[in-house]
């Protein structure tokens, strides 16, 4: 048996879709929402993320603003370009890239970010409000991979309720929010969060329903350690040198297909839709800021 694939691709591009058709209403009132990033420093890979999330701003008719900083930049400078961007009426939602450069406090940048313009749902005020808010919808943004990795189970017909799902990772933008969202009343899975200090990953892992992999350790996940027919999701992404080039490896074996009922892809899964979900999230804010609300 062969796990079937969690398209993410094919998702993005049907949320794309729906999206281009948003941001023409949005035009017929006059509203162009702008999604600015800024990034720092010459990170190829950063460089490789961002210039996705333009040409995907392109596609939808979302226009771009992007503020490039040098490595060594300060900690002013980039709080400057940040108060830039909450003052341009242009720019409806901007992300800071990270990781930023060492030396930089990453807590006090995201913070400066006007939570009405935060791209990346990554505002305390924004996840605050998911904390608070667990029986609802939240009208706020959302976490871009947390909420695309819920869009991609939905899109494919699973439903979580009652579903015991293991996050492997308790970084920021996915192993500790990622059960706020799994948790709240519309999903209603039952959330084990393991990291470094869990006693033994691989127990919790084989009795898992599913299994979110977002360690960013190459090829963490084995088929030993995946109940046959559980639902795998792919997120952690680790650049490894192959000889003259680079090559992206996901944190699960690609031998898991031969074990799960499920697999997302690594590439081709969570990462295109982590960037659709950023672009819902700037058309949200935009048409929050039109005083066109979700329930209209
Ligand atoms: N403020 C901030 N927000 C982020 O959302 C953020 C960030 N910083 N820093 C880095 C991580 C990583 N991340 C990815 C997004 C898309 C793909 C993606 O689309 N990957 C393609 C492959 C792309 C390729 O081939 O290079 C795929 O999975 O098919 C991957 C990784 C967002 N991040």
């Amino acid at each position: 048996m062969t796990a079937q694939t969690l398209d993410g691709k094919a998702t993005a591009a049907a949320i794309k879709d729906e999206l281009t058709v948003r941001v023409r209403a949005l035009a017929e009132r006059g509203v162009t929402p702008g999604l600015g990033t800024v990034l720092v420093g010459d990170d190829p890979g950063s460089h490789a993320y961002v210039g996705g999330k333009h040409r995907d701003c392109a596609q939808v008719g979302i226009a771009s603003i992007r503020v490039d900083l040098p490595g060594d930049a300060t900690q002013a400078d980039i709080e400057a370009a940040i108060e830039r961007l909450n003052a341009d009426p242009a720019c409806t939602g901007y992300i800071v890239q990270l990781p930023l450069p060492r030396g930089i406090d990453t807590n006090a940048v995201l913070e400066k970010i006007d939570p009405a313009k935060d791209a990346d749902g990554l505002h305390p005020t924004n996840l605050g409000r998911l904390v608070l808010r667990v029986a609802e919808a939240v009208d706020s943004p959302l976490p871009c991979t947390p909420a695309g990795i819920l869009e991609l189970v939905r899109r494919h017909g699973l439903d979580l309720a009652g579903k015991d799902v293991v996050v492997l990772g308790r970084g920021t933008t996915v192993g500790r929010s990622i059960g706020l969202l799994l948790t709240r009343k519309d999903v209603n899975a039952t959330v084990t969060l393991t990291h470094t200090g869990t006693r033994d990953v691989a127990r919790h892992l084989r009795e898992a329903d599913v299994i979110v992999a977002a360690a960013g350790v190459p090829r963490f996940v084995t088929t030993d350690m995946v109940k046959p027919g559980a639902i795998v999701l792919d997120v952690g992404v680790s650049r490894i040198v192959d000889g003259d080039r680079t090559r992206l490896v996901g944190d699960v074996d690609p031998a898991v297909a031969e074990v799960a009922g499920w697999l997302s892809p690594n590439p081709g899964g969570v990462g295109p839709m982590t960037r659709a979900m950023l672009l819902a999230n700037v058309v949200g804010a935009a048409e929050r800021a039109a005083g066109i609300h979700a329930s209209d």
